[in-house]
């Protein structure tokens, strides 16, 4: 009967410790639902559902600009502290979150700031709009490719699922400049077994990125998305090291007449190069990151404007004024197309969830709050891409509002992110999202949306995850 009291006033004594701590918590100040402070498990409900933008956008409508969504995180939405937080000097590092994806430490997961910056110097000179000029014949030659392979499928479907030629369009293409190797599936139309590894761990990436922790024991539990991952992961490392280790001989024997890669100048090791394993995990960043963002991208665009007659109408209009047989150069400062990319990149951001950054030493203030160091801040382009002062009608395509964009549109337009973690890819995600549109709708001046096989608009009410995707995972356009 003692050993029972002594056990009771301690759960006691421990219970109210727990309900102090949590009540004086750092961050139970900041304005958010009661519920946030003591668990993430509702945030955690919404991630899983593809919808944790929108909710964290509901709770932003509710709670301000700064609310609390879990007991140690919050998110931002107003533009100047997104702008702090995403700054060039790299003084919000990211949270150890990022590595939850499983591709190993690269430039996107990494969170040790030297590390970092020796990668980026020497991966940034290939993606810049001028290293990338030696790459636009390949990347235009597999668009046509696509274009053709779309045409094959509307003359024997009625339809094109645009999203699948897309995804094939983008991973060839960023297989090729990262292995000097296509995956060819524009050629076979098939998914190949590494693209089939990269699905299925996006498909477990919910999970994985919702318990973290849980994905470290994935090994040991027997939890059935968990441990797929891990096989996959080694196919798909095996994968990288043999495309690499390929080409890299390709280079030492024949440096003239091998195909030129974002890496071929980096196969020295050392202070000039990085080393077989640190080119494997990049290429695994590139892999993931400059696949489905693009085709995601490319599939809203072409859907939106399809929808539209008038927004057709300008964007065909203007593609008539270029050479039949246009470059890149004849299409790449067109106004309006280049307006209908950046409401695309608005309204349908490829990555539109928060992308979690740590407080560093000495805390911040933010939105008029105070934030302690070591907690986390997320800022999500859902929320900043909707704020109703700088986007009115928001939520309608609307490309004409990018013809003389305000101070506060620059600002708040965060498809790349921002600061020294900005994305590496932008210039080639550009380049193909300028080619590609160009070259379908001047292929293809009438498309539509299709109703075949009961294609719905409800189908393309995206589902937010960290990456956008279509509901059924296609959009079938009738492409004439
Ligand atoms: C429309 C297409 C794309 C969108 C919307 C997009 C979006 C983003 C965003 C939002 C980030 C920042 C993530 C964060 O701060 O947590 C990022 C980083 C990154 N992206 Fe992209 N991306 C696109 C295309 C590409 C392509 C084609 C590549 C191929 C090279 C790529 C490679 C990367 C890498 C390596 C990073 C990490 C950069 C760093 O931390 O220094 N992305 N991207």
């Amino acid at each position: 009967m003692y050993n029972f009291q002594i056990l009771a006033i301690a759960s006691l004594v421990a219970f109210a410790g727990y309900v102090y701590c949590t009540l004086k918590g750092p961050l139970a100040r900041i304005p958010g639902p009661w519920y946030s402070n003591w668990t993430d498990l509702v945030r955690i409900y919404y991630v899983l559902s593809g919808k944790g933008p929108s909710y964290v956008q509901s709770l932003h409508e509710k709670y301000g600009p700064l609310v609390r969504v879990s007991p140690h995180s919050v998110d931002v939405s107003d533009i100047t502290a997104a702008r702090t937080v995403h700054n060039i000097k790299n003084e919000f590092p990211k949270s150890s979150w990022y590595y939850s994806f499983n591709s190993g430490e690269n430039l996107f997961t990494t969170t040790d700031i030297p590390y970092h910056r020796r990668h980026r110097r020497l991966l940034s000179g290939p993606l810049s709009e001028t290293g990338l000029k030696a790459m636009i014949p390949v990347i235009d030659g597999k668009i046509q490719l696509t274009i053709q392979r779309m045409k094959q499928e509307m003359e024997s479907r009625g339809a094109v699922d645009i999203l699948k030629w897309w995804l094939f369009l983008t991973t060839d293409v960023i297989g090729q400049l990262t292995f000097g190797d296509s995956f060819n599936m524009l050629e076979t139309g098939e998914k190949n077994q590494y693209i089939q590894d990269l699905e299925d761990l996006a498909a477990s990436s919910g999970l994985r990125m919702a318990f973290p922790k849980l994905s470290l024991l994935a090994g040991y539990l027997h939890i059935p998305g968990l441990q797929n991952a891990e096989v996959n992961t080694k196919r798909l490392v095996a994968y990288s090291e043999e495309s690499l280790e390929r080409h890299r001989k390709l280079v030492e024997r024949d440096p003239e007449n091998s195909p030129a890669t974002l890496f071929s100048k980096l196969y020295k090791a050392g202070e000039e190069g990085l080393s077989p394993a640190e080119l494997r995990d990049e290429a695994q960043a590139y892999i993931i990151a400059g696949s489905d963002t693009t085709s995601n991208t490319l599939t809203y665009l072409v859907w939106s404007v399809c929808r539209s007659p008038i927004i057709k109408t300008k964007l065909v209009d203007e593609l008539l004024t270029v050479p039949p047989k246009f470059t890149y150069d004849d299409i790449r400062d067109l106004p309006y197309l280049n307006m209908v990319i950046e409401e695309t990149l608005r309204l349908y951001s490829a990555a539109p969830a928060g992308l979690p950054r740590i407080v560093p030493p000495g805390g911040t203030d933010l939105a008029g709050h105070h934030l302690p160091a070591g907690s986390t801040v997320s800022t999500q382009a859902y929320s900043l891409h909707r704020d109703p002062n700088v986007f009115p009608r928001a939520e309608e395509f609307i490309p004409e509002r990018w013809e003389t964009p305000t101070k506060g549109m620059k600002d708040a337009f965060m498809p790349f992110g921002g600061g020294s973690r900005v994305c590496i890819g932008l210039h080639l995600a550009r380049m193909q999202l300028r080619l590609g549109t160009a070259r379908f709708f001047h292929t293809f001046p009438r498309a539509e949306v299709s109703g075949l096989e009961k294609m719905s608009d409800e189908e393309m009410t995206p589902k937010l995850y960290f990456l956008i995707r279509p509901q059924q995972n296609r959009c079938l356009i009738r492409a004439w």
